[in-house]
């Protein structure tokens, strides 16, 4: 760690979940931070010096120039310059435990982030991942297929997966028979169910978040998100979302954090990108995230062309002349193998459960008369 940290102030960091191996990471002279906030060419970051704001240096922006994988995000560690009069530089982006990216396939390796340069990245060290899915909603009750094409994700990331059967005081009997489902869906994932109304299994969340781990919810929108970050945090950080933002030449912006500090320890990533990550499913995540790619394919002579080994093949033409990156193509064959993986598991599961399914939630309906979510 550098010098420059007086040691009353590492346990400040380590709050935020700094530790030994991203110390080890940070080159000489150099402020540790947390990015809470990104925009162009600036980072709002957490630091023993409290929230500051700092430009990218050259060599970042040169970096993220070439890749933009290289571009700092939310969660990311970072080494900032201190300039005079009390500016700071954004220098060196230490390397990624974990990471959500879109646009590609990046798998994080020993050595950082690997895989589809032309990827964004939504999110960084992430310890773990809930994956939120209310036990009923307005026409069913939780969505299994979808709860794996999170977990998917979750697992792409590098993260760890849990899964949270949310909004649980809304249902009683059938809550056993979804937990079993759930399961079912979850292999070797911690699944518990949850009422953020009741408080019914927060603490078991929170549980998850000591050591100052970092999490994200992944979640359909109304899937409870908000009202279990919400329930987390406890009305103190309501405030402290709200970061007092200087430019170092006496202008003040109130800005929205993206990493949130919880009261009880550990943090939450919430932003606009990672919400929608629940959105569309697969495999339109998949036509949205390689929209480039197709149209290349539009032009193949076949119209089922694999791009193979087709006569007259746009996609092998265009990796041919260099237009078009290998590793590009391979990502996207992953990912359709993956989306047709899936969409056939949740068929062939659907198929055998729905009736079973049907005749729960007509039960379940009929006896609560409640509110809906
Ligand atoms: N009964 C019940 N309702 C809940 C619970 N958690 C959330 N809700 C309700 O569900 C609705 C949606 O909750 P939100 O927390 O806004 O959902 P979200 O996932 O953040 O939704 P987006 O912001 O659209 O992504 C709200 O009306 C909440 O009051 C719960 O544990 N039990
Ligand atoms: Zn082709």
């Amino acid at each position: 760690m550098s010098s420059s940290i007086v040691p009353s102030s590492s346990s400040s960091l380590a709050a935020l979940g700094w530790d030994d191996s991203f110390a080890a990471e940070l080159p000489d002279g150099l402020l540790p931070a947390r990015v809470a906030r990104v925009d162009r060419g600036a980072a709002e970051v957490l630091s023993t010096e409290g929230p500051l704001r700092a430009h990218y240096g050259a060599r970042v922006r040169r970096e993220a120039a070439a890749d933009p994988v290289a571009l700092p995000c939310v969660g990311d560690w970072v080494g900032l310059r201190r300039l005079a009069e009390g500016r700071f530089e954004l220098e060196a982006l230490l390397p990624r435990r974990t990471a959500f990216v879109r646009g590609g396939v990046a798998r994080v390796s020993r050595g950082g982030l690997s895989g589809d340069s032309q990827g964004q990245v939504l999110a960084a060290n992430v310890d773990v991942v809930f994956v939120a899915e209310p036990a009923l909603h307005a026409t069913d009750t939780a969505d299994l297929g979808r709860i794996e094409r999170l977990l998917a994700l979750a697992w792409e990331s590098g993260a760890q997966p849990v899964v949270l059967l949310t909004k649980a005081d809304l249902v009683r009997e059938s809550l056993e028979f979804l937990m079993r489902e759930v399961a079912s869906v979850a292999p070797g994932v911690d699944a518990y169910a949850i009422s953020s109304i009741t408080g019914e299994g927060v603490d078991v969340v929170r549980g998850h978040l000591q050591g100052a781990r970092t999490a994200v919810v992944l979640g359909a929108s109304g899937a409870g998100k908000s009202t279990l970050v919400n329930a987390l945090a406890g009305t103190e950080v309501m405030e402290t979302q709200q970061v007092r933002a200087g430019d170092g030449r006496g202008r003040h912006t109130t800005v929205h954090r993206e990493l949130i500090v919880l009261a009880g320890g550990g943090l939450v990533i919430d932003t606009p990108g990672i919400r929608r990550i629940g959105l569309y499913d697969m495999n339109e995540g998949v036509d949205m995230v390689f929209a480039d790619l197709e149209e290349i394919a539009a032009r193949c002579r076949f119209g089922d062309c694999r791009h193979d080994s087709e006569p007259g093949c746009a996609v092998l033409a265009a990796i041919e002349d260099g237009t078009l990156p290998e590793r590009r193509l391979e990502s996207w064959n992953k990912l359709q193998r993956e989306a047709v993986w899936m969409a056939s598991r949740s068929d062939a599961r659907l198929r055998k459960e729905l009736q079973n399914k049907w005749k729960i939630i007509h039960k379940e309906m009929r006896k609560t008369g409640r509110n809906r979510p």
